[in-house]
This record gives C-alpha cells, structure tokens and sequence, in this order.
C-alpha cells in the first residue's frame, strides 16, 4: 500500500490496522511484536484520551499529527515484513532494522509524553470541578487553615482560572501549605508504630499533633521506584492531589493541611477525623446522598 494513502486514518485506526497487520507477518516477527506492543499501550492512552477536550487544542493536535505519521511509518513498516520473497528479505533486511530501530526510538519518546499530557488534562478538568463548585469570579481564602509558618495571607485573594494562570495559582497555593520534614517527625513521634492509624495504597497514615495543637492524619507515602520515568508519575499523582485538595476548600471535603517533599519523602497532611475511619466517613456521605468522587470530595448540590 502507497503510505499516501493512509492519509486520513485517524491514530486509533491505524493502531488496529499495525496491529492486525503483524499477525501475518513473515520475517522480523519478534520486532514486530514489539512495535506492536509499544503501538498497542499507545492505542490504549489514545482511547482514554480521545473524548477530552484537550485533545481539540492546536499544540496536542500537532503532537496527534506527528504521532500518525509515526504510526502510518510504522504500518507500512510491518506490512513490508509481510513479503514472502526471500530475495526481498535478503535485500531490505539491514535497512528495515534501521527503520524499526528509528521507530521504537519515536515511539517511546512519544509514550514519555504521555503523562504529562495526562497531567494536564486532570488540571484541565479540576479546573471544570471547580467552576461548578465556585461559579464566582473570584474567592478568598478565608478557609484555609493558617497552620504553618509563611501560610496564605487570609486577605489573598485567589482568582478564578479565568484571571490567573493555572501554574501561577498552583504555585502560589502549594507553596503555602510547605511543612518541613522535622515539623512532621515532631509530630508524629518520630513516625512511631504507636501513632500508626492505617495504611492505604499509597502509604501508612500516621496520627499526629502540630505545634498549634491540631490533630492531623500524616500519609508518609511509598518510596518511588527506582526508574526514573516512573519517579517522573508518580511525582505528577502526588502534585495533583496537593493541586486538588488544596483548591477544593468544603466542609463536606477531607482538608489537606499540607504537604512536605523532603529528598525521596513525599508526605501529605490532612485534618485528622476523629469520627470513625475514613471508610466509616465515606460511606456516611454516601447516605446523605451526596455526591462523592474519586478522593473522597462531595460537590455542593446546588
Ligand atoms: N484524615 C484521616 N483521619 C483519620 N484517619 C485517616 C485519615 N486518612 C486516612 N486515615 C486512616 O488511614 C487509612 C489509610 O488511608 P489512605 O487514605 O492511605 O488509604 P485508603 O483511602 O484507605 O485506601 P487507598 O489508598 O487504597 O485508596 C484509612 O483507612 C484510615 O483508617
């Protein structure tokens, strides 16, 4: 087939057609299955992404258009693996290993993308959370608690994220909720086994007493792996839970109280709920009715 003419096919399609594609293959079967498996984790974060409206902007356009062509290289790459001819084979081998090698290079600089785009399609859509819930233009900060030594004015006034820049609002608010390592080993005890409260995916809770008196709950998270794109994700969680927890101020909402990044610690702090367990909590709300989504938040009905 004339790459040309494989113009119009939109990224997911030509994912399927690659993958169809290597099934008959007749030499470099194992290159190809492993483009086919790079194409097909591709595949997959294309389909998760497909219905956002990030994918509408210019720059993400851009980058879907270079990723077909990459992926319309990569199909015609694996339908030539198809030729029964051995003089063929004899003939294109060196330089079909050359194009695979290109390839798997652009495909896994393409994958490394993938979670920053992520990244920004949940800012994007926190963002959309909280028109809903704060439909004002603009709000003051007078819930956030002043725990913390340089905490927020209470008189700051954060803007809407129509005034201000996504980056510039998260940075003025994540940076004011800074807890040093020490304050939180103050607290806890020395994350002591006897201030342990439960442990989650993420990391053991610990219970804990700051300066002021107040009761929190200290999530000490897991060490990050050693890979270092892995590290890379998990920082990104790890940010947009602060980012989220942090913009959202509700009473029917867990309160994050602050957070701390000491060389591999990654600490979150959060008002500590006498009230039962957090499960207990959880499915309280549920029975008022409420809404609830994925970090334990209920909207406002209205
Ligand atoms: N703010 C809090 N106040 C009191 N106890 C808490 C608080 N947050 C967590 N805990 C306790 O720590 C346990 C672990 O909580 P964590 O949020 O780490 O995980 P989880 O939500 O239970 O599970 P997962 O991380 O898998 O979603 C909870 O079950 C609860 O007993």
């Amino acid at each position: 087939m004339d790459i040309a003419k494989l113009a119009g096919v939109d990224a997911v399609k030509l994912v399927v057609m690659i993958v169809q594609a290597a099934q008959a293959v007749r030499h470099n079967k194992k290159t190809c299955q492993q483009l086919v498996h790079h194409v097909k984790i591709i595949g997959d974060l294309l389909k998760k992404l497909q219905n956002s409206e990030m994918m509408q902007q210019p720059e993400i356009r851009n980058g879907l258009n270079e990723l077909e062509e990459i992926l319309r290289q990569a199909y015609m790459l694996v339908t030539s693996c198809q030729n029964n001819s051995y003089i063929y084979h004899l003939v294109m081998s060196k330089r079909q290993a050359e194009q695979f090698r290109v390839l798997q290079n652009r495909i896994a600089s393409c994958l490394q993308v993938f979670p920053l785009i992520s990244h920004i399609d949940t800012s994007d859509r926190l963002d959309q959370i909280l028109e809903i819930i704060y439909p004002t233009r603009s709000q003051t900060v007078k819930e956030v608690p002043g725990l913390i030594t340089g905490c927020l004015n209470p008189s700051t006034t954060i803007c809407s994220h129509r005034d201000a820049s996504l980056k510039d609002l998260s940075h003025l608010i994540t940076e004011s909720f800074k807890f040093n390592l020490f304050q939180l080993i103050d607290a806890t005890n020395n994350f002591s086994h006897e201030n342990q409260i439960g442990q989650g995916t993420f990391g053991c809770v610990y219970k804990g007493r700051l300066h002021n008196g107040l009761e929190v709950a200290v999530k000490r998270c897991f060490e990050s792996p050693s890979s270092p794109n892995q590290i890379d994700v998990q920082d990104l969680e790890f940010q947009n839970e602060i980012h989220f927890l942090t913009k959202l101020q509700h009473t029917n909402i867990i309160k994050l109280v602050g957070y701390c990044i000491h060389g591999k610690e990654r600490i979150l702090v959060y008002e500590y709920m006498s009230n039962g367990s957090f499960d207990t909590f959880i499915s309280g709300m549920f029975k008022d009715n409420k809404t609830a989504s994925g970090l334990a938040c209920t909207v406002p009905d209205n």
